[in-house]
């Protein structure tokens, strides 16, 4: 079997854990991160999602899954794994797979998703394209993605804006590409997760809902306005 065969298997029907934190976020801190990747481990995910090389490092350090690795740098525009210099970073931190944002903008270092996906490739690591429409998803299967997902519908112009996982989307895309479609972004329970795989994903990846307790917390405090 191949890396990628070995990997896409290991996948299937099976929970991602994203364990990330925004900046500012007392969760913050790179072995805080490492022990929310291993409760996941302990919890039966098949591979962790993670930012920044030094993050990446320290999980594939201390956790027993692949992790999916990308770096954000900024928080407009094309932030997540913005370049090829961030890509092969996050790659030589240790991830078997870079995701980096594939939607139709430029990108700050003026290249193009393809030239990204070719150097990863060379770098001995996979590809996750993190898209916001179908038409994204299909061009960055065609440019050589490994995977393609969800994530980035609902955050950029064009997608649109819901409090749920955009399911519609993921259908869209496992009818149309041949590489493994992953449910990314606002899939906030357990039957979400089960529905996102009904409609097609060959895995889900959920963060806030496990790994985000001020963000969680937040959720608790606006709801809580007596009648
Ligand atoms: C849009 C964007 O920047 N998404 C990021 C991608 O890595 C993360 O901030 C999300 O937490 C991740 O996609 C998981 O989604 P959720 O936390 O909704 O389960």
């Amino acid at each position: 079997m191949t890396d990628n065969a070995h990997l896409t298997a290991a996948l299937d029907g099976r929970l991602i854990v994203s364990c990330q934190a925004p900046p500012g976020d007392p969760m913050r801190h790179t072995s805080t991160l490492v022990r929310l990747a291993r409760a996941a481990e302990a919890g039966g995910a098949a591979a962790i999602r993670a930012n920044e090389p030094e993050v990446v490092a320290a999980i594939r350090a201390e956790v027993g899954l692949p992790v999916i690795g990308l770096w954000k740098d900024g928080d407009t525009g094309v932030y997540i794994t913005p370049t090829v210099r961030h890509a092969l970073a996050v790659a030589e931190a240790g991830a078997a797979v870079v995701a980096a944002d594939a939607t139709d903008r430029p990108r700050p270092d003026g290249s193009s998703f393809a030239e990204l996906v070719t150097a990863v490739h060379e770098a001995g690591a996979l590809v996750m394209a993190d898209v916001a429409t179908l038409a994204e998803g299909v061009k960055a299967a065609a440019e050589g993605a490994d995977f393609v997902s969800s994530t980035l519908s609902g955050y950029v112009p064009g997608s649109p804006a819901q409090d749920g996982p955009d399911l519609e989307l993921v259908e869209a895309l496992a009818a149309a590409v041949a590489v493994p479609v992953v449910a990314e972004g606002r899939i906030a329970t357990p039957q979400e997760a089960a529905q996102a795989l009904a409609r097609g994903a060959h895995s889900v990846v959920v963060g806030t809902a496990i790994t985000a307790p001020t963000a969680l917390t937040r959720h608790f405090v606006k709801s809580m306005t007596r009648p």
